[in-house]
């Protein structure tokens, strides 16, 4: 069976006390569960300070939002996946749509960071979703087909194991709009079927596809239970200790 995987994207919020307040305070919150994989993505100033709040046999791992591709050198403002194992970040996010879409990332670019942070032995968190006009356009499986194809290629089935997908509708990020269940578990089940023609029918059933977008406590018991839905990335929700561990609490109780 797949290990849930609730993971809170803190995006460019927090300061450097909240940040190490919120990582602790959820570490004491969940110490007690052990059936769900957890991670808190801080910005980056934020990332060692919290790392070194939490204990290291906890439950709470820390990932970063971003990376650069390249190991070292003459890359103003970049940092590297050395620089993230540096300060104990075991996870990255790579592809979110904020960066697609405001900054400007191309899947290709995605894919360049998404490979480093394998082989450096950090663990991706690979985002792909629709915007609203393409949902609207019946583009969904399209564009997520692209993403998934242009943002794995070159990546072994023995690194796909490291990986982690999360599918984040556009028009359902900060919205308050979450996809029904019905809609994640469409695209999920897609998805699902996309690794298994890339890769194998084993790699499709152990890869973790989380949901993302307006996740809250309210909604977590209906989206996780959806069949291929495997955990979630958490905006809004990630930033407040009540509102996140409530939400890994209900996932550990689905999956006794
Ligand atoms: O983008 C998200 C997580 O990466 C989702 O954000 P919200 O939960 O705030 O909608």
């Amino acid at each position: 069976m797949r290990k849930p995987f609730i993971a809170a994207n803190w995006k460019m919020n927090t300061d450097s006390q909240y940040a190490v307040e919120l990582a602790s305070g959820l570490e004491k919150a969940i110490a007690d569960v052990k059936g769900v994989n957890v991670a808190v993505c801080p910005p980056f100033v934020y990332l060692q300070s919290v790392a070194k709040s939490l204990s290291v046999d906890g439950n709470v791992a820390v990932g970063s939002q971003d990376v650069y591709f390249e190991s070292n050198g003459a890359f103003t403002g970049e940092i590297s996946c050395e620089m993230l194992k540096d300060v104990c970040c075991s996870y990255v996010i790579t592809g979110h749509s904020e960066r697609r879409h405001v900054i400007g990332e191309s899947d290709e670019l995605i894919n360049k960071k998404t490979i480093a942070a394998l082989e450096a032995g950090i663990k991706p968190i690979l985002c792909i979703g629709e915007l609203l006009e393409e949902r609207e356009a019946d583009k969904t499986s399209q564009v997520c087909e692209r993403q998934l194809r242009e943002g794995l290629k070159g990546i072994s089935e023995e690194q796909l194991a490291e990986v982690t997908i999360a599918y984040e509708p556009v028009w359902a990020i900060g919205t308050g709009k979450t996809a029904t269940s019905q809609q994640a578990q469409e695209v999920h089940e897609f998805v699902r079927g996309v690794i298994a023609d890339l890769y194998s029918k084993n790699a499709a059933d152990n890869i973790i596809i989380q949901y993302g977008g307006s996740a809250k406590p309210k909604n977590t018991k209906e989206l996780m239970s959806c069949k291929d839905v495997d955990g979630l990335l958490v905006g809004g929700a990630g930033l407040k200790v009540d509102s996140f561990s409530e939400m890994v609490k209900i996932t550990e109780e689905l999956y006794k």
